[in-house]
C-alpha cells in the first residue's frame, strides 16, 4: 500500500536537474497528502517553467505510480534564494566550446571598430598587438575584415598557417600569432560572403586555431555594424571595444553608431583611437590638423569613454630586412604614440 514514507523513498529516485542532487536532499518536498491510493504533492525546484520541469514532473509520476498510487496531483514552487544559496548554488552547465572562449580563460578580446573604411583601423589593430606583444604580452590578432584582409600584406606576412592533424597553427610575426581570412582565399580574389558563412569562419578561428595561452586577441572587425560584429557580439560577450576614427566630424559621427551598438549589446569601451589626427612638419615641428579637429572627443564625451591616444600621419621606416608596411617601430615617433596606448589599453584590462 502507497504511504507517506514509500513516497518520500521514491523521490529520492528523482532529482532536480539544476542541483544534480535528489528532490528530498533538496528540501524540495514540500507537502505529501496520500489518501486512498491518492497522492497529493507540493515540490520546490530550483527552477520552474522549464523543459526539466517537466521531465520532472513525469518522472515523480512514474516513481508514485510504481508504488502504487492511483493518482498523483503535483503543485510546484521554487526553492528560497537562501535554500539555494546553502545548497552551494545551481550546477553551471559545462562548458562545451574551445578553451579560449571558456569562462575562466584568461584571454582578453579586444574588437577594434569603426564606423567608415579607410580610416586605419588595420593599422591601429596591427601597431596595438605588436606593441602589446613588445611590452610582452601574449598576443594574437584575427583578421576578420572579410571585405579588405590587409594584416597579412601590412605586417610583412608571406607565409601561411601551418596545418597539422586538423589544426591549423597562427603565422607568427613580431611575436604576434597571425590568423587571417585572407590565408584562406586563393590568389586575392574577391569574396562574396554571406553572414552565416562569416559567422562560421570567425568560429572556425576560434575552435580550429591553436593559439595556445594568450594574454590579448585583437580583433580586426570589418568597418560598420554588420554581419559580423553582430555575430562577434553573441559569440564574444565579454569583448572589450576600441573605435578608430579619423578626427572628422562625419567619421565620428558614423563611428558613434558602431559604440551605440557596443553600449546596447554590453560591451565596455576600452575608449577611441583617433587617427590621422594631424601633420607635424619635421623642419618646424607645427601640426596642421589637416583632417579637421575633434572628432575624437566628440565621440568620447558620446560614449562616455577616453580618447587612448591620437596619432599623427606618418609612414613608418623601411625596413628592407624585415618588412613590414605598416607596422612602426619602436623607435619612431608613432611606434612611441602606439605603446602609451597600449599601456593604457594595459592599465584598464587588468
Ligand atoms: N596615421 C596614418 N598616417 C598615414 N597613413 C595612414 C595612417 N593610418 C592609416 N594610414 C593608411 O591609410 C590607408 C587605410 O588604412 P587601413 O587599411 O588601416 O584602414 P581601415 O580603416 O582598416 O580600412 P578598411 O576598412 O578599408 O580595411 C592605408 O593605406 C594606411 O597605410
Amino acid at each position: 500500500m502507497v504511504t507517506e514514507a514509500v513516497v518520500i523513498e521514491a523521490l529520492k529516485r528523482v532529482k532536480d536537474r539544476d542541483l544534480n542532487k535528489n528532490l528530498v536532499e533538496t528540501g524540495g518536498v514540500r507537502e505529501i497528502k496520500v489518501k486512498e491510493g491518492n497522492v497529493s504533492l507540493k515540490i520546490a525546484l530550483a527552477k520552474t517553467g522549464t523543459a526539466e520541469q517537466m521531465e520532472v514532473q513525469q518522472e515523480i509520476v512514474n516513481v508514485v505510480k510504481g508504488e502504487g498510487a492511483s493518482s498523483v496531483g503535483l503543485r510546484f514552487e521554487e526553492l528560497s534564494d537562501e535554500e539555494l544559496q546553502k545548497l552551494g548554488g545551481m550546477d553551471e552547465p559545462a562548458f562545451q566550446g574551445p578553451a579560449i572562449l571558456a569562462p575562466n580563460s584568461k584571454t582578453t578580446f579586444i574588437a577594434v571598430t569603426s564606423g567608415k573604411g579607410g580610416v586605419g583601423k588595420s593599422t591601429v589593430s596591427v601597431n596595438l598587438a605588436t606593441t602589446l606583444a613588445r611590452l610582452g604580452k601574449k598576443v594574437g590578432i584575427i583578421d576578420a575584415d572579410i571585405y579588405g584582409f590587409s594584416v597579412p600584406d601590412m605586417m610583412g606576412i608571406e607565409e601561411r598557417p601551418k596545418v597539422i592533424a586538423d589544426r591549423i597553427y597562427p603565422v607568427e610575426r613580431f611575436n604576434v600569432k597571425v590568423i587571417s581570412m585572407g590565408f584562406f582565399v586563393e590568389d586575392n580574389a574577391p569574396v562574396i560572403w554571406r553572414g552565416p558563412m562569416l559567422g562560421k569562419m570567425l568560429n572556425q578561428f576560434f575552435t580550429e586555431v591553436e593559439w595556445g595561452e594568450l594574454d590579448y586577441l585583437v580583433l580586426d572587425l570589418p568597418p560598420g555594424t554588420g554581419d559580423v560584429a553582430l555575430d562577434l557580439h553573441t559569440m564574444l560577450p565579454h569583448s572589450k571595444e576600441i573605435l578608430v576614427t579619423t578626427p572628422h566630424a562625419t567619421a565620428a559621427f558614423v563611428a558613434a553608431r558602431a559604440g551605440t551598438m557596443a553600449i546596447k549589446t554590453h560591451h565596455e569601451i576600452l575608449g577611441v583611437v583617433e587617427n590621422m589626427a594631424y601633420f607635424e612638419s619635421r623642419v618646424t615641428g607645427e601640426k596642421e590638423y589637416v583632417f579637421g579637429t575633434g572628432g575624437g572627443e566628440r565621440l568620447t564625451e558620446e560614449l562616455k569613454t577616453d580618447l587612448l591616444g591620437q596619432i599623427p600621419l606618418g609612414q613608418p621606416e623601411i625596413n628592407k630586412e624585415d618588412f613590414a608596411p605598416s607596422v612602426y617601430g619602436k623607435t619612431h615617433p608613432i611606434g612611441q604614440i602606439y605603446e602609451q596606448i597600449s599601456q593604457r589599453i594595459i592599465e584598464k584590462t587588468r
